[in-house]
C-alpha cells in the first residue's frame, strides 16, 4: 500500500474507533500531530493493528471462543467490591482496552505480599490487552493515606522518601521485568497497544495550584457526604483526629485518577479492600473534574463507554486474620535484605493444605487447568509438599526472578522432574551481568567523610566501579548519575526521581545533593543503584568497616603491616622481595579485596563470551 494511503487508511480507523470508544480527543490530537509534524508511517499502522485485533478479541468473547478477561479474575477470587456495575463494566471492557492502575504510596522502603494482591490482577488485565499502569505515590505518600488508621501517619523526613521512592521504583521495575517474563512463559502475546508504565504522581501532583484544585475540584465538592465516610467518622471519634491534608486524601488519589484518565486513557483503578472509599471517591472527583472542563472541544463525554471503574481485591492476611501491612508489623517483604529470598521461599512451603489451592489461584498465572493438576498431585501426597513448592516457586519467579527461583527451590529440595524449567533465560548473579533480579545490595553505608573525595572516589567507594581510575572514566563519559532534578543542581525534590550526570566537580559540589545531610543516591547503567546513608566518622571507624579505596587502608599497606607484625614476632627482616611475593600471592588468589564490609560488592568482572554470548533455555551459555 502506498505510504499515504497507509497513513489515511489509519488515520480513518483511529477516527472510526475513537468515535466508537471514545478516544476522540487522542484521534484528534494524532491527526493534528500528524499534520504538524509528520508522525511515521509505521505508527499509524500500529494503532491501526492494534485496534483491529482488539476488534476481532471482542467477536471471539461475545461468541465465547475467548474467555473474557473479568471471568478469569472472578474465578480466580481476585474480585471484592466493585465500584460500579459488573455486567457494564464487562462490556466496557469487551469493547474497549480500557486500561488499569494500581497506587502504592512509598511509606516504606519495600512492599510487601499484600502489595503483590492488588498488582495480580493488573497484569493479567495486561496479559489480556489493557495497558496497565503500576503508580508510585511519591506526592500522596507525604500527605498520608488516613484510610482504616486511627492514628495519622507519622510525617516522613526528606531522606526516607527520597529512599522509598527509589527503593520502590526499582521493585516495581523488577515486577515489570520479571512479569514479562511470565508472560511469555505462559504464552501471552505481546501486544504493542497494551502499554505498561511506571509513574509517580509527584509529577503531576506537585505542580498542581490550589487556584486549579479548587476551581476544578474543590469548589463542586460537597463536605457533607465526605464526612460520612467511616474513615473520617472513626479516626475523629474514636482516634488521634484528623487533619485537613488526610481528610482531602481522596481528592488527591482521585486527581490522580483523572490524570491517568485524561493522559493515558485508563479508566479502572484496582486497590486492596481498604481503597474501596477511595477508589468510589476517586470516580466522583474524576466525573467532577471532566465535568468542570471550561473548552468544550476539551470536554471528554460521559458516556458509557467512558465510565471511570474500579474494584478491590480481598485483604491477605496473616493466620490470625490480621491483615499483611507495614503497619501491622507482620509484612513478609519483597525486599531481599529484608526478607531473604529463602525465607520466601519458606513462608509459602509453610501454608496450610486447605490455603493452597487458593493461593496459587490469586499468586500465580498458572492456567486453572493447571492448578487442577497440581492439586491432584499434591493430594496424592500431600507430605511431599507440591502444591506449596509450586506456589513458592512461581512467587519467587515474579519477585526475584527464575533463575533464583530455581536455586531456592534447589536448596529447599525440590527436584523438576530431574530438569530446569524451560523459561529459565535469566543470567544467574554470580555471571556478573547485570538485570533487576541480578542487581547488588543497593542500600549501603559509608561515613560523611567521602563527600571530601572527588565523583570518582565516591563511586569506588559505593562499590560502582572496580577502582578510582575507572571512575573517573565513568564521569567522564557521563555514565553515573546522582539522584537530582533535571536542570537544578541542588538535590533531589522529595518524591520524586530524577537524575543528573555526574561531572568531574569538586568534592564541595557533591554536597549539595545530600538530602537532609545524610543520604546521598548514586547511579550506575540502568539498575545499578547505591541509597548512601551518611554515617559520622566515628561510628564508621567503631563499626570497623572499610571501604573501597579508604585511605590508609590499601592492601600493600595491611599487607606490608601483616608481614611486619609476623617478621618481628619470628625476629626475622622483612625484605622487598618477600613484600612483593607475597603481595604477588594474594592477588593470585584474590584477596586483594574489601574483605571486611559485605555490603559493598564490587563489581564482577564479566568474561568476554559471556557478554557476548546468550542464556540458552536451560540456563547454559552459549559462547
Ligand atoms: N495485606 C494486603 N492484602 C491486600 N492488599 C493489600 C494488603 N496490604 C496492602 N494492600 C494494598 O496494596 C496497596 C498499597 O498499600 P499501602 O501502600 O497502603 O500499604 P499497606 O502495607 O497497606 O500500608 P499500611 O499498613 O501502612 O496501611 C493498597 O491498594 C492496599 O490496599
Ligand atoms: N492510597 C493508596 C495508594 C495510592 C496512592 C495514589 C493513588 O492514585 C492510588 C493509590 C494506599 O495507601 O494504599
Amino acid at each position: 500500500m502506498a505510504p499515504q494511503a497507509a497513513i489515511s487508511k489509519a488515520l480513518l480507523a483511529l477516527r472510526c474507533a475513537s468515535s466508537r470508544h471514545g478516544i476522540r480527543r487522542s484521534a484528534w490530537a494524532l491527526g493534528q500531530a500528524h499534520r504538524a509534524r509528520g508522525i511515521a508511517t509505521s505508527y499509524l499502522e500500529k494503532v491501526a493493528e492494534g485496534e483491529k485485533r482488539w476488534e476481532e478479541r471482542a467477536v471471539k468473547i461475545q461468541n465465547g471462543e475467548q474467555p473474557h478477561v473479568w471471568d478469569i479474575l472472578d474465578e480466580r477470587g481476585y474480585i471484592k467490591d466493585v465500584a460500579g456495575t459488573p455486567d457494564k463494566i464487562k462490556e466496557l471492557m469487551r469493547v474497549k482496552r480500557i486500561g488499569a492502575y494500581v497506587g502504592v504510596d512509598p511509606t516504606a522502603d519495600s512492599m510487601h505480599v499484600g502489595h503483590l494482591l492488588p498488582m495480580m490482577p493488573l497484569f493479567w488485565l495486561w496479559f489480556h490487552g489493557h495497558p496497565a499502569v503500576t503508580l508510585l505515590g511519591g506526592a500522596t505518600a507525604r500527605i498520608g493515606d488516613p484510610s482504616g488508621r486511627l492514628q495519622s501517619r507519622e510525617i516522613m523526613s526528606n531522606s526516607d522518601i527520597s529512599k522509598n521512592v527509589t527503593k520502590i521504583h526499582y521493585q516495581l521495575s523488577r515486577l515489570w521485568h520479571n512479569v514479562s517474563a511470565l508472560r511469555d512463559k505462559y504464552g501471552y502475546e505481546k501486544d504493542w497497544a497494551a502499554k505498561q508504565r511506571l509513574l509517580n504522581n509527584s509529577m503531576w501532583l506537585q505542580g498542581l495550584t490550589m487556584y486549579d484544585f479548587t476551581k476544578r475540584l474543590a469548589r463542586y465538592t460537597r463536605i457533607g457526604p465526605m464526612l460520612t465516610r467511616d474513615t473520617v467518622k472513626r479516626k475523629m471519634t474514636e482516634g488521634d483526629g484528623m487533619s485537613l491534608g488526610e481528610f482531602m486524601y481522596p481528592l488527591f488519589q482521585g486527581w490522580d485518577f483523572w490524570h491517568m484518565y485524561n493522559k493515558l486513557g485508563v479508566q479502572m483503578q484496582i486497590g486492596g479492600s481498604d481503597q474501596y472509599g477511595n477508589i468510589v471517591a476517586g470516580i466522583d472527583a474524576l466525573k467532577i473534574i471532566r465535568e468542570s472542563e471550561e473548552m468544550p472541544e476539551m470536554k471528554i463525554p460521559s458516556t458509557w463507554t467512558h465510565e471511570p471503574v474500579g474494584f478491590t481485591v480481598p485483604l491477605l492476611t496473616d493466620s490470625s486474620g490480621v491483615k499483611f501491612g507495614k503497619s501491622t508489623g507482620n509484612a513478609i517483604w519483597l525486599d531481599e535484605f529484608k526478607t531473604s529470598p529463602f525465607e520466601l521461599y519458606g513462608y509459602f512451603m509453610r501454608r496450610p493444605d486447605e490455603d493452597v489451592e487458593s493461593l496459587l489461584k490469586l499468586f500465580t498465572f498458572m492456567p486453572m487447568a493447571k492448578i487442577q493438576e497440581v492439586m491432584v498431585e499434591h493430594q496424592a501426597d500431600p507430605s511431599k509438599r507440591l502444591a506449596q513448592h509450586t506456589l513458592a516457586f512461581e512467587v519467587l519467579s515474579l519477585v526475584h526472578g527464575s533463575q533464583r527461583a530455581v536455586q531456592e527451590a534447589q536448596q529447599h529440595q525440590f527436584r523438576f522432574g530431574g530438569q530446569l524449567p524451560y523459561f529459565i533465560r535469566e543470567p544467574a548473579p554470580d555471571t556478573g551481568i547485570l538485570t533487576p533480579n541480578t542487581a547488588p545490595r543497593s542500600d549501603i553505608e559509608l561515613p560523611q567523610s567521602v563527600l571530601k573525595l572527588s565523583p570518582a572516589k565516591i563511586l569506588y567507594a559505593a562499590g560502582l566501579v572496580n577502582s578510582a581510575s575507572e571512575g573517573q572514566r565513568l564521569v567522564s563519559q557521563q555514565g553515573a548519575y546522582v539522584a537530582a532534578r533535571p536542570g537544578q543542581q541542588r538535590g533531589l525534590v522529595p518524591g520524586n526521581l530524577d537524575w543528573t550526570p555526574m561531572k568531574m566537580w569538586f568534592p564541595e559540589e557533591t554536597t549539595k545533593f545530600v538530602i537532609d545531610d545524610k543520604l546521598l543516591i548514586l547511579r550506575k547503567g540502568k539498575h545499578n543503584i547505591r541509597i548512601i546513608e551518611l554515617v559520622s566518622d566515628e561510628d564508621w571507624t567503631a563499626s570497623k568497616k572499610i571501604y573501597p579505596g579508604q585511605p590508609y587502608t590499601g592492601v600493600i599497606r595491611q599487607v606490608k603491616e601483616q608481614l611486619r607484625a609476623e617478621a618481628e614476632e619470628k625476629g626475622e627482616i622483612l625484605s622487598d622481595r618477600k613484600i612483593v611475593v607475597e603481595l604477588n600471592r594474594r592477588k593470585r588468589e584474590e584477596s586483594v579485596k574489601v574483605a571486611n564490609n559485605p555490603d559493598i560488592e564490587l563489581p564482577k568482572r564479566v568474561p568476554a563470551y559471556l557478554k557476548r554470548g546468550k542464556v540458552k533455555n536451560d540456563g547454559t551459555w552459549r559462547r
